[in-house]
């Protein structure tokens, strides 16, 4: 199966209006949406999806951060898509992320990012299950042949 990644859009970036720029963004590079949901999720499952970050100091900020308000979850689908991906949403902290990425065109605090991207294909795998359990949407882009050789 192709590459996938799991890529969240946080309360902020709801609250802001930056949704359909940001899937515009990773639809004109020519990855797949595979997957889609507007939801609001509660503490155990934002602890879960992250327990790698429960000793540090701001976990406790993060977490309420996240809950704060409903999130766009999505599965996005193509070749090299957890590194490029990582690549479009920009450096964790916003001041040090390059103008033309999300976080350095639309962010500026590292507690308001905006966007979360899948940091590994084991991370993706993982976060994909959590998300969405039901699986991924099964479709394939007729326009498959323009994008790759
Ligand atoms: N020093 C910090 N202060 C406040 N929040 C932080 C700090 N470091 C990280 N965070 C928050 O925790 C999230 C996860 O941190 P991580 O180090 O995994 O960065 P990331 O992989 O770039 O972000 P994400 O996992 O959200 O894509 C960050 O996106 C940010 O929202």
């Amino acid at each position: 199966m192709a590459e996938q990644t799991f890529i969240m859009i946080k309360p902020d970036g709801v609250q802001r209006g930056l949704v359909g720029e940001i899937i515009s963004r990773f639809e004109k590079k020519g990855f797949y949406l595979k997957g889609l949901k507007l939801i609001t999720v509660d503490r155990p499952f934002a602890e879960r999806h992250y327990a790698d970050l429960s000793a540090k100091p701001f976990f406790n900020g993060l977490v309420e951060y996240i809950i704060s308000g409903p999130v766009v979850a999505m599965v996005w689908e193509g070749k090299g898509v957890v590194a490029t991906g990582r690549k479009l949403i920009g450096a964790t902290n916003p001041l040090a992320s390059e103008p033309g990425t999300i976080r350095g065109d639309f962010a500026i605090d590292i507690g308001r990012n905006v966007i979360h991207g899948s940091d590994s294909v084991e991370s993706a795998t993982k976060e994909i299950a959590l998300w969405f359990p039901e699986g991924p949407a099964n479709w394939q882009s007729s326009l498959h042949s323009w994008i790759y050789e």
